[in-house]
């Protein structure tokens, strides 16, 4: 469970993130958007502790995040940062191999071993196994990391994963499959938050939808609550109308000019 309250972040007299308030249970996926600028990636480092909030509280499986150890933290919760640049020669299964580090000393156990080839195989990257991880195309490489990160938590319940616009530069179909990866390890009973760009994957894939302007929230809620003109026009500055669609939690978004 993921309980956040009264989130606040502050550089100087800039307040970056005010006040913002979530709770998750286990299996829900939660989309955070918002226009540049809106504080999404600030909120995502306050969840991963790679900052400290200025006030306001955020508690893991009912326990202050500051109570954790850094060992602890990295059984616990799994992100997938933007910026994946890899300077040294790796395999593929060596990079996966990565997301075990917290879990042994010097050698990779043969349970180690079993999730990196199980987590090869659900994210469909096995046939890549051997391939030099430099030598990928920018989607291939993305869903080898996102197959790290799934590693470090895989064999971990109650464990969060943490996405920072995981489709960006993706085409369409990596797009798909990335989000229905991090779709389905939430029907595993896993805790997704992903900041995303693209309202209508946010509303496809997400249980709730956290939308911000200015570090302020807009709202918070399901797709079917959030996803509305006024909402959009408030945290994006631009019309939009809406389009009734079968296989979407709530209606298609379809920008339709500037604001006067
Ligand atoms: N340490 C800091 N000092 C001053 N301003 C900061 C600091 N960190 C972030 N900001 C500002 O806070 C705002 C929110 O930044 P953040 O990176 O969280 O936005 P974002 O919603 O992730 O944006 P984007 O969609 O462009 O990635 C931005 O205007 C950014 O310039």
């Amino acid at each position: 469970m993921i309980d956040v309250k009264n989130l606040t972040y502050q550089a100087g007299n800039k307040k970056i993130l005010h006040g913002a308030s979530f709770n998750l249970v286990p299996g829900e996926m939660m989309a955070v958007i918002g226009a540049n600028g809106a504080g999404k990636s600030t909120l995502l480092k306050l969840l991963c502790r790679e900052m400290e909030p200025t006030s306001g509280s955020i508690k893991f499986n009912n326990r202050d995040i500051e109570s954790y150890s850094i060992h602890d933290m990295a059984m616990l919760r799994a992100v997938l940062t933007q910026h994946n640049t890899v300077s040294v020669m790796f395999t593929v299964k060596e990079l996966v191999m990565m997301g075990r580090y917290p879990h042994f000393e010097n050698r990779p156990s043969a349970h180690d071993m079993e999730v990196v080839k199980k987590t090869m195989l659900e994210t469909g990257i096995t046939h890549l196994s051997s391939r030099n991880y430099n030598t990928l195309s920018g989607g291939e490489q993305q869903r080898v990391q996102l197959a790290r990160v799934i590693a470090q938590i895989y064999d971990r319940p109650n464990a969060f994963l943490f996405l920072d616009e995981p489709t960006n530069g993706l085409d369409l179909l990596y797009q798909q499959q990335i989000l229905q990866l991090a779709r389905n390890m939430a029907n595993r009973g896993y805790i997704v938050i992903s900041i995303l760009h693209d309202i209508n994957f946010a509303s496809q894939y997400a249980d709730q939808i956290l939308i911000l302007k200015n570090g302020k929230t807009v709202a918070f809620g399901a797709p079917l609550e959030v996803i509305n003109c006024e909402n959009i026009h408030e945290a994006f500055n631009i019309k939009v109308k809406l389009m009734e669609c079968e296989d979407f939690k709530c209606p298609l978004v379809i920008p339709s000019g500037l604001m006067v």
